[in-house]
């Protein structure tokens, strides 16, 4: 399995309309992202699997990991990642379904608990947020720093961020313990491919050694 550390990019289906899935996915993957997450709640599976697929070629091109989010069935399919929620179905059985060596991650909001009970179910990482406010979900219970210390003390699993994430709040995420920034909007909001992959590289920059 990779390292999972570094930029965690997540697709979002109005931010990359109109043909920007590929191309700004790309670009996200050439500024550095090391994981890249197809989050599309759309019922149309046909598009869905087509775009999953052309995803996959890409992560695969850029030795990067793609995760599914929320459809298990998917995740199997293509042999890839998966993420699941808090409802989104059982840890265990999507472990024993995609196998030993599949990065399966799970959203644990704000609670240790979770996370702990995540890892017991065979979680590769655990994602605890909203940290900040967030364009993409501005209802998702909030988080803050002293929890990722916390977690970082307690949890042998790489911890992922999310939530309102952006260049200028990343790095003290990562002072506090995030393994992985997961990031929509501050990186796809982007009026061109070029923009998103600045951004990117800026964000995996934070993650080098100085
Ligand atoms: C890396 C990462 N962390 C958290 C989430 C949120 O998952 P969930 O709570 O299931 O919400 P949806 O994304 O499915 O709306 C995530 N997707 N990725
Ligand atoms: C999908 C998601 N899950 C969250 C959680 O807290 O579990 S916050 C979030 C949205 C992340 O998007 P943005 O970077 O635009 O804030
Ligand atoms: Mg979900």
């Amino acid at each position: 399995m990779k390292t999972l550390r570094g930029l965690y990019a997540i697709t979002d289906s109005h931010l990359l309309a109109d043909g920007r899935l590929l191309p700004y996915a790309e670009a996200a993957l050439r500024g550095g992202a090391r994981l890249l997450q197809y989050r599309d709640k759309s019922p149309e599976e046909q598009r869905r699997l087509r775009e999953a697929q052309a995803l996959q070629a890409l992560c695969e091109r850029y030795g990067a990991e793609l995760i599914i989010n929320d459809d298990a069935e998917l995740a199997a399919r293509l042999g890839v990642g998966l993420h699941l929620g808090q409802d989104d179905g059982s840890l265990s059985a999507a472990r024993a379904l995609l196998g030993r060596q599949a990065v399966i991650g799970a959203t644990c909001h704000a609670r240790l608990e979770l996370a702990e009970q995540a890892a017991s179910e065979g979680a590769s990482y655990v994602a605890f947020g909203r940290f900040f406010d967030s364009r993409t979900k501005p209802g998702a219970p909030g988080a803050d720093l002293a929890l990722l210390e916390q977690a970082r003390r307690r949890l042998h699993l790489p911890i992922v961020a999310i939530g309102g994430v952006t260049l200028d709040n990343a790095t003290s995420l990562i002072a506090a313990g995030a393994s992985l920034v997961a990031v929509i909007h501050a990186l796809f909001a982007a009026d061109s491919a070029a923009e998103v992959e600045r951004r990117a590289r800026a964000f995996s920059q934070l993650f080098e050694p100085i």
